[in-house]
């Protein structure tokens, strides 16, 4: 069941074109992850469809409702995790929670939220005294606070270490759990692969590409590249690369040294002919691998730009 449908949005800032054509549908329960190069868009859109900007064209339906017309009842469907700078620094973290319940007609008990957020232990600790990671765990139960059912997180994990990383990557996989939609940006290739179900790359403003991180990746060429080394040094491999030139299922071969790679479309095959050779010339190899395409390659080959990490 759809529970956002964001249809042909378009926002300029004078002469930027900041979105120029997005166009998705969010499935209830969903983590949907929007990723992109720097400024290519994705802030704007989510501003959009929190209804803190209003587009130029194009139409926003959260669970069927619309900005226009239902303003107040989507404010209680939708929380948006606060910029920590926003957070009150000489209020303790469950008076930030109960601060923010008082402004929704209905909200989650902060217990229940301070448990979520594992934050409990540090319910009566300023948020001037806390570390980076427990601001961000505390932005994310405030956007938790109205009990809504999307959750939008905006970069949630940036510049946190990777235990403080994790720490978030539980509490979207609890909020999952519990059957509630996650709209997430993120600038880590890992984590969009992690907890996403559907990814969203953008590029100047356009969607470029849509769907599973396994769909994504299975898109990519089924190119492999394999490696290994030899035992016996750089003589073996350099007689190894000799005798597969020509393989059909070897599209390419380098070498360095004692350290083989080759790049082909059934890995398993170009293996079994290269292990076929060695075993016959008495050579030993180590250290074989296949590397598996990631979402980084999916990005790259999407958008022609380096993933920054
Ligand atoms: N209020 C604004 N006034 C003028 N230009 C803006 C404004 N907000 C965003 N832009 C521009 O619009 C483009 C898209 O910005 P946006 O912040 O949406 O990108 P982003 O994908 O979130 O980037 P990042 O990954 O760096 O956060 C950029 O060129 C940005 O400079």
């Amino acid at each position: 069941m759809t529970v956002l449908e964001v249809n042909q949005l378009k926002k300029a800032f004078g002469e930027v074109r900041a979105v120029e054509d997005i166009s998705f549908m969010v499935n209830r329960g969903e983590v949907f992850t929007i990723i992109g190069p720097n400024g290519a868009g994705k802030t704007t859109t989510l501003e959009m469809i929190e209804g803190l900007l209003p587009p130029d064209s194009g139409t926003i339906t959260v669970s069927g409702l619309s900005w226009s017309r239902n303003a107040g009842e989507i404010k209680t469907k939708i929380g948006v995790q606060p910029q920590s700078s926003a957070l009150f620094d000489l209020l303790t973290a469950e008076e930030n929670l109960d601060l923010f319940a008082s402004f929704y007609p209905r909200s989650k008990p902060v217990e229940e939220v301070l448990g979520m957020i594992n934050l409990t232990e540090h319910r009566n600790k300023r948020v001037k005294s806390m570390s980076g990671g427990q601001r961000q765990r505390l932005a994310i139960g405030l956007a938790m606070i109205n009990d809504p059912e999307i959750i939008f997180l905006d970069e949630p994990t940036t510049g946190l270490d990777p235990q403080a990383r994790r720490n978030i990557w539980d509490i979207v996989l609890q909020l999952k759990e519990i059957g509630k939609t996650v709209i997430l940006t993120t600038h880590y290739m890992e984590e969009a692969e992690k907890l996403s179900d559907r990814v969203c790359i953008v590029d100047a403003g356009r969607v470029v590409t849509l769907d599973t991180p396994e769909a994504l990746i299975g898109r990519l060429t089924r190119e492999r590249e394999v490696r290994l080394s030899f035992l016996e040094g750089a003589d073996a491999a350099a007689r190894t690369e000799e005798a597969l030139r020509g393989v059909p299922e070897i599209l390419r071969l380098e070498r360095e040294g004692e350290k083989l790679t080759l790049w082909s479309p059934e890995p398993e095959q170009a293996l079994y002919i290269l292990l076929g050779f060695t075993k016959e010339q008495g050579f030993r190899t180590q250290h074989v691998s296949i590397r598996e395409m990631s979402l980084e390659d999916v990005f790259i080959a999407f958008t022609g730009k380096e993933w920054r990490d």
